[in-house]
């Protein structure tokens, strides 16, 4: 059941591995990398309760060592605070450069862990184990690492690719149903940016997938990567077409500072809600059908997810303050916003041609049904 996508970057190059039970074979996954049998693991608290010592066993089965700092769980350890408290303990722990630092989390981890891998003596060599589905099939390929700013999501960070990914499906078993859904928006997200096929997919098995069928697992991570390592090896630094994977995220990024990256709304659902956004834009500006929007935002509600504003819990501030928050967007050139929108579903493409009031309008319809 095991697949391989290689993500092909020249001498930047690796596999990310996909099926169950790899974390038993990380010892002999990751020795090839080492040039001493020691890795220094960056996790969180949950991920350690559940995972750590079964990461543990599979690297000393193959003779290697490990020490581990386990952060608070949650998007809020994604700042400047707990990055420099674990830059200065893989400095403590003398991770040296030839070392390999080894982040064994969800997207928080493996972003924070990347980016303290990218600057710690100027760059040593990390390798994903990503636990959860959303790190699975999107944040632990590519290589964008970093941590967020008051002004934003995201903003600090540095492009820092991966040597190794190790994708261990079975890991997923233990995530929460919210969890499981809200990385499941992002496996919602490749079939709407670039596989209508996919996504035709997804709506017969995306209940499979929620109730754990294995395969099916394997296909999507499977699927999903392989259509991010294709995007990954045509523009690694996003001059271009990887703008296509922000897809949801502008509306995303926006909604979670808005709610201050809290428990109110995890980065995935901001994605799901974020699509349906986006879809919805793309029909008012006559670019899709009337349908397309509909049927994005019925198959997230048939999988039990959040679709529309009224469904994160709390106040949010206005549609003129939503749109402020974009400015700092990264996609922004010349103070001009990019949006990813569609001419149907699998038919994405960026552009700058977006009148703000076509954005305030469905921002102020979405917040009129709060
Ligand atoms: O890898 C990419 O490129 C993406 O845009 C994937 C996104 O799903 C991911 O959330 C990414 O971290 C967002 O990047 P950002 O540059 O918009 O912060």
């Amino acid at each position: 059941m095991h697949q391989t996508v290689h993500v092909a970057l020249g001498e930047r190059s690796y596999d990310v591995e996909i099926g169950p039970d790899l974390l038993a074979e990380a010892g002999a996954r990751i020795a090839p990398l080492l040039k001493r049998p020691r890795v220094a693991v960056l996790t969180d608290e949950t991920v350690a309760g559940l995972h750590l010592e079964g990461l543990r066993a599979g690297l000393a089965a193959a003779g290697i060592d490990m020490v581990s700092l386990a952060l608070p769980a949650g998007e809020a350890t994604k700042s400047w605070p707990h990055f420099e408290r674990a830059v200065e303990w893989l400095l403590a722990e003398k991770v040296e450069r030839r070392d390999v630092v080894v982040a064994l989390g969800g997207g928080v981890i493996g972003d924070l862990a990347g980016f303290a891998a990218a600057v710690l003596r100027r760059g040593v060599r990390f390798v994903q184990i990503p636990t959860s589905l959303l790190a699975q099939v999107d944040s632990s390929v590519g290589g964008k690492t970093g941590i967020n700013a008051p002004q934003g999501k995201n903003l600090i960070g540095a492009f820092h690719q991966p040597s190794l990914v190790l994708a261990d499906t079975s890991v997923l078993g233990t995530l929460t149903a919210r969890d499981f859904l809200a990385g499941y928006g992002e496996v919602v997200k490749y079939g709407l940016l670039g596989d209508a096929g996919f996504f035709d997919w997804l709506e017969v098995n995306g209940p499979a997938l929620a109730r754990g069928d294995m395969s099916a697992r394997v296909q999507a991570v499977t699927r999903s990567v392989q259509m991010k390592a294709d995007i990954v090896a045509r523009d690694e630094t996003e001059q271009g077409d990887r703008a296509l994977l922000n897809l949801g995220h502008t509306f995303c990024h926006a909604l979670e500072a808005a709610t201050g990256y809290s428990d109110r709304l995890l980065h995935g659902e901001g994605v799901a809600i974020g699509c349906a956004l986006a879809f919805e834009l793309s029909a008012r500006l006559g670019l899709c059908s009337q349908e397309d929007p509909s049927r994005v935002r019925a198959h997230l509600k048939a999988m039990g997810m959040k679709t529309d504003l009224a469904d994160i819990p709390g106040e949010l501030p206005g549609a003129e303050a939503l749109v402020e928050l974009m400015a700092q967007d990264k996609k922004v050139v010349d103070g001009q916003l990019r949006f990813i929108l569609a001419r149907g579903i699998g038919q994405a493409f960026v552009t700058s041609d977006v009148p703000r009031e076509a954005v305030l309008s469905v921002l102020e319809d979405a917040l009129a049904t709060c």
